[in-house]
């Protein structure tokens, strides 16, 4: 594990760092950079992004511009979105010699990027989500990170990248070593079984079950949704027994006897043929194929912010006034 002491944030100084991209890393990113006395410019195309960025006080440039600028370029751009601005508008206006960036190994895992073999490629990949990168900075400390170093061109990718996740918090909660595929791979994984996929189909399915056997929403809502961000709270802080340490005995044995009725045996067997369509590619592909034209992913959305759970919560979360702060 890298901490604070194993990386000299003097590496960057005098050198400019091209955040392409403003959206949840890329804000974040940017932003805990510029604090740490940093020389940060922002690569866009015109519109929402490029406005909000330069009411944020950034050198907002084109894509082409940022990259002609860049010592470092970190690819803050959609996953679907990056091969075409890197072929288009990166590669051709680089230095020779530039750090190119990713927070995510997606693209070069996949092939869909292949840059030349004069730039140094690595990857800082925070273990958080882009707001909770900027939150945990100015509450003075930062998430988790990793660090995948795939060409070393110029012998200091490392240091390199050690400074960069230094600048935006990430050694201050320590800085672990992997590979671009270990981190896609899982990256991939935790977010499709548990963080994001499996969480959501977790929480609706309690909600529906509640609501069709003729419980109130909001109680549903309170039970399925809300305090599961308290349990959670409980597990990040001191793991499961944490948890079981402050829920009652009642709910404990529950954990116990109903746990594996629910998540089964069957269950953890889908859970390896998902990792096993994310290491074959057949995910990727499936992926980006839809963001061709987005027909899956827009029609799924539209279908989800239809789902009861999304009413009845924006109604009770408008009575929350600690949350809407
Ligand atoms: N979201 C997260 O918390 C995490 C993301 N990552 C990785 O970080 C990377 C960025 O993801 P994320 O922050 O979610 O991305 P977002 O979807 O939040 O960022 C979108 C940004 O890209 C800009 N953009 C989109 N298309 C173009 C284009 N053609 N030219 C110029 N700018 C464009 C958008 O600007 P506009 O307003 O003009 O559309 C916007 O500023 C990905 O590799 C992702 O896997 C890694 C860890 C966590
Ligand atoms: C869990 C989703 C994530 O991998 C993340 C916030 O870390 C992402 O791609 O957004
Ligand atoms: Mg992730
Ligand atoms: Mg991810």
């Amino acid at each position: 594990m890298y901490y604070e002491k194993d990386a000299d944030l003097g590496v960057l100084k005098g050198k400019t760092i091209a955040i392409i991209g403003y959206g949840s890393q890329g804000h974040a990113q940017a932003q805990n950079l510029r604090d740490s006395g940093l020389n940060v410019v922002i690569g866009l195309r015109p519109g929402k992004s490029w406005d909000t960025a330069k009411n944020d006080g950034f050198e907002v440039l084109s894509v082409e511009d940022a990259a002609r600028r860049a010592d470092v370029i970190n690819i803050l751009l959609p996953d679907e979105t990056q091969p075409k601005v890197y072929s288009q508008s990166i590669e051709p206006n680089l230095k020779s010699g530039a750090a190119i960036m990713f927070s995510h190994g997606f693209n070069i895992n996949f092939g869909q990027i292949r840059p030349t073999a004069d730039k140094d490629i690595f990857m800082i990949a925070p273990k958080s989500p882009g707001h909770m990168v900027r939150r945990t900075y100015v509450e003075g400390f930062g998430v988790p990170a990793l660090i995948a170093v795939e060409q070393n061109a110029t012998g200091q990718a490392y240091e390199i990248g050690l400074a960069y996740a230094k600048g935006i918090g990430s050694t201050r909660a320590g800085v672990i070593e992997t590979t671009f595929r270990e981190e896609t791979e899982t990256d991939l994984f935790g977010e499709q079984a548990v963080l994001c996929g499996g969480t959501s189909a977790l929480v609706k399915a309690g909600f529906e079950t509640l609501i069709e056997a003729g419980y109130q929403p909001e109680v549903a809502y309170f039970e399925c949704l809300h305090e599961l961000k308290l349990i959670v709270d409980m597990m990040y802080e001191g793991g499961l027994a944490s948890m079981r340490h402050s829920i009652s005995n009642t709910a404990e044995y529950g954990d116990y006897v109903t746990g594996p009725r629910i998540i089964t045996a069957e269950t953890k067997a889908e859970m390896k043929r998902v990792l096993e369509d994310i290491q074959t590619g057949k995910f990727s592909r499936n992926f980006l194929l839809d963001q061709s034209n987005g027909a899956f992913m827009h029609a799924t959305r539209r279908k989800e912010a239809e789902h009861p759970i999304e009413q009845v919560g924006g109604s009770l979360r408008e009575l929350m006034h600690w949350i809407k702060k």
